[in-house]
């Protein structure tokens, strides 16, 4: 219960200082100040949902012959690793953060060198929320400083998120110190719209999918698959909404899409686009850089949400995570047919269904390998909800009451109420 109203009065701050740190966010990220927002209430509604958990950890009791008995214990690790991705810098932090102090841990966590700044206002924070001296640390730096706390003795666990290549370095650190580890890994994930949606909310579930945060979404649904049936009257329309997406200067009301995250990540994601025209497929929008008319914005690392069409399942933009605002469209026929492809990647961090038909949404859910799948929506973040990925994606969940097992061990206590037997 003590450990629940620190967490609390944590949230409590967050929601106070909710502007300060959105924009904060905005200028360590370049999303916009109305994501970012969204970021900061995720978050605090994250310590307000382990605060509820906090005294609820418990064993189990477990009645043996002859009046014997064993209990259980659910007991912190102790110093638990964070290590996060630069998408989601503040709100990675606290779903970390959260469990792992609601469950009695202390926590180190490293952000990605390129937006260092909102964690330490998340520690500021904690430490005013009567967080105990040390109990929550921030160190910075890059893949040097990750390895560090990776193979540090005194760390006992290890929450990565980030991409597949350091998420299997990571395991391999883990596995030398046999140390428990948590990874939230990227992936390419399908969404299935099927010809008796409601068509708005499909075309608004597939912009949700994709365009948020400059597409900088691990989970985004960026394999748009269409019944043939609707594809072209599906397409045109998601076309017409990319277009009038509002690009620019993240800190005003109105952007809808701000700058992506640096210039290599920039001329990689344009690489893609390349790559794919190369291969055949079809710019139906965006794609090119965008400049603001704000002078001071001119070398700004913005660009137009891409639509691709006439996309095949072999295409490298429909293979591989683009992390950036690229949609790919895929007609399909069949439910069976569809089911296949979506499942014809390495990943599996995400998938959706948009159908009126209930059993079809459910059957097909049920079919999909991904660890988070939505039906008739996508990509909202209710801190309720497990979320976390299967075969690449990763393993390990985040949110809900799972993320509970992943910040704590279970000890067993066998109990004689009797004499000893020896077989000696
Ligand atoms: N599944 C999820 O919840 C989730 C959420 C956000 C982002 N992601 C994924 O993250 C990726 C983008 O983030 P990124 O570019 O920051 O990823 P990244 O793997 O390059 O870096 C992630 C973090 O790991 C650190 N790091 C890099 N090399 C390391 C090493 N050898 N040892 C220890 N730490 C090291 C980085 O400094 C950074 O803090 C995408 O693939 C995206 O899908 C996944
Ligand atoms: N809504 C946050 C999803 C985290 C993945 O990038």
């Amino acid at each position: 219960m003590e450990r629940s109203r620190v967490l609390l009065e944590a949230a409590r701050i967050i929601r106070e200082q909710r502007e300060e740190i959105a924009t904060l966010e905005t200028i360590n990220n370049g999303k916009s100040i109305f994501e970012a927002r969204v970021d900061i209430d995720i978050s605090w509604q994250c310590l307000e949902y382990y605060a509820g958990l906090a005294g609820s950890l418990a064993g189990e009791h477990i009645q043996l012959p002859g009046g014997s008995f064993g209990y259980t214990r659910r007991e912190p690790l102790g110093v638990c690793a964070g290590i996060g991705a630069w998408n989601y810098p503040f709100q990675v932090a606290c779903w970390k953060a959260a469990p792992a102090l609601a469950c009695g841990n202390a926590m180190v966590f490293k952000p990605s060198p390129f937006t260092p700044l909102t964690v330490v206002r998340l520690a500021e924070i904690f430490t005013e929320a009567g967080v105990p001296k040390g109990l929550f640390n921030v160190v910075q730096g890059g893949a040097a400083t990750g390895q560090f706390l990776c193979h540090h003795p005194d760390v006992a666990k290890i929450s990565f998120t980030g991409s597949v290549p350091t998420g299997i370095k990571i395991m391999g650190m883990a596995a030398k110190g046999i140390k428990p580890v948590t990874l939230e890994l990227g992936g390419k994930s399908p969404l299935i719209i099927f010809s008796d949606c409601a068509l708005e909310n499909a075309v608004n579930g597939a912009l949700m999918a994709n365009f948020l945060t400059q597409g900088e979404v691990c989970c985004n649904g960026t394999r748009v698959f269409v019944e043939r049936k609707i594809l072209d009257v599906f397409t045109k329309e998601v076309v017409k909404r990319t277009q009038k997406i509002k690009i620019g200067d993240p800190l005003l009301e109105d952007t809808r899409m701000g700058a992506l995250i640096n210039r290599p990540h920039l001329d990689r994601v344009q690489g893609f686009i390349k790559q794919a025209k190369e291969q055949g497929a079809e710019v139906l929008c965006g794609g090119d850089l965008y400049v603001p008319d704000d002078p001071k914005l001119k070398n700004g690392y913005y660009m137009q949400p891409c639509v691709l069409g006439n996309c095949t399942d072999d295409m490298t933009c429909v293979k591989e995570e683009i992390f950036g605002p690229v949609m790919s469209i895929l007609p399909f026929d069949t439910e069976e047919e569809v089911v296949e492809r979506a499942n014809n990647t390495k990943f599996g961090l995400a998938g959706g269904v948009f159908t009126r038909d209930i059993q079809k949404a459910h059957r097909v859910v049920a079919a999909l390998k991904a660890g988070m799948c939505f039906i008739n929506n996508y990509n909202i973040s209710p801190v309720e909800l497990p979320f976390g990925g299967y075969k690449a994606s990763g393993f390990g969940r985040e949110n809900g009451r799972a993320a509970m097992e992943y910040y704590s061990q279970l000890k067993t206590v066998c109990v004689e109420m009797g004499d000893v037997e020896s077989v000696f």
